[in-house]
């Protein structure tokens, strides 16, 4: 997380309000309650307005997979569409890569939108009279690539997605969950910087969800993508997300890692989508890690940052001194006791 990189996405004090006059109406509502955004929020739902996304404050960094979370009505879709503006924004900024698109014309929109802003959503908008190959193409097409060279692009992402073979195929020969990796391969084509999903494999069953969202990981490591993604599964969350942000009522109640939102919840709201997950699952050594280094002793577990609590529990049943914590290139940075890991579950069982 450097500090000079330009974020892939920034967004300050963002607002979409939903009814008529909601811009006069916001500024009047900031300006009566001295620029208090719940005060406001409060003052507008209570003559009518909908204040759907309020003052959101974010940024996702290049090659983040972003996750936003929340109940339902908590105001995901609508950040995400004026993210990718769909819809304007009452007020505030958008900044992508820089380029302040809130106010940006509707030639730059469009730029945008095809060459830096893909979009996937739960129902994909395949069309039905087009092959796999021509579906995934169609991007390029409309970017004004030529067919030999567009088809030759959609047939390496249609091999990324599992669906080598199968170019030729119309939309309805395929599962449901065959033509989700059709959406996603078509988003993949347009080589966008920023990507947005909303709820991409909430259809699905299962087993096929999990499968996909392994592929889904394996593309992303790949690609190294600027992703935002729309879930209100929690265990999805966890499983996708480098950071999650989770929404009430149009607020970001909390931005952070998944092992924040597991073992520090701000509040119960947050606390009770982390409920039934079993934490020691997801929550990582680092976040239960202290400074210093301590030299491995005879007894060293081989802890690293990355791994989970129940896996270096499981590593440190018989110890009772603190054990050295190594990062990815073995260098050791930091120390853990082994009862600091047990008391990390614990404490959220209570
Ligand atoms: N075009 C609109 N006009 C008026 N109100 C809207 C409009 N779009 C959304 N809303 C309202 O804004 C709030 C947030 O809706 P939004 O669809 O963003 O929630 P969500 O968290 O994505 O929900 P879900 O998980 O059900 O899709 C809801 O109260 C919704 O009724």
């Amino acid at each position: 997380m450097s500090g000079d990189t330009t974020p892939a996405i920034a967004c300050r004090n963002l607002w979409q309000v939903f009814g008529t006059g909601a811009e006069k109406a916001l500024t009047d509502a900031l300006a009566r309650s001295g620029q208090n955004a719940d005060e406001a929020a409060g003052a507008l739902r209570r003559s009518g307005f909908i204040p759907a996304v309020q003052d959101a404050s974010f940024e996702v960094r290049e090659g983040e997979l972003f996750v936003i979370m929340g109940l339902s009505g908590s105001g995901k879709s609508t950040l995400v569409r004026c993210l990718s503006q769909l819809l304007p924004g009452t007020a505030g900024e958008i900044r992508i890569e820089g380029e302040n698109i809130i106010g940006a014309d509707k030639k730059r929109l469009i730029e945008l939108r095809r060459q830096k802003l893909g979009m996937v959503f739960q129902h994909f908008g395949l069309f039905p009279h087009m092959t796999v190959a021509d579906n995934v193409a169609y991007p390029l097409r409309v970017q004004g690539v030529g067919r030999a060279e567009r088809l030759a692009k959609a047939r390496e992402v249609i091999e990324l997605v599992g669906l080598g073979g199968r170019e030729a195929t119309y939309p309805r020969q395929l599962s449901g969950g065959q033509r989700q990796r059709v959406g996603i391969a078509r988003s993949l084509v347009a080589d966008c910087s920023v990507w947005f999903l909303d709820e991409p494999f909430s259809a699905l069953d299962p087993l096929i969800r999990r499968q996909l969202q392994d592929e889904f990981l394996q593309i992303q490591a790949k690609l190294k993508t600027t992703i935002v993604f729309i879930t209100h599964d929690i265990t999805e969350a966890l499983k996708l997300a480098d950071r999650i942000a989770i929404m009430r009522d149009g607020k970001i109640v909390q931005i952070g890692t998944p092992t924040d939102i597991v073992l520090r919840p701000v509040d119960d709201y947050v606390r009770e989508f982390s409920r039934d997950v079993a934490k020691g699952r997801h929550a990582k050594v680092a976040s239960v890690m202290q400074g210093g280094a301590e030299d491995a002793g005879p007894d060293d577990p081989g802890l690293t940052t990355g791994m989970t609590l129940d896996a270096a529990l499981a590593r440190c049943m018989q110890l009772y001194e603190p054990v050295p914590v190594r990062d990815p290139s073995g260098a050791v940075v930091g120390t853990v006791h082994p009862s600091d890991l047990a008391a990390a579950l614990q404490a959220e069982e209570t």
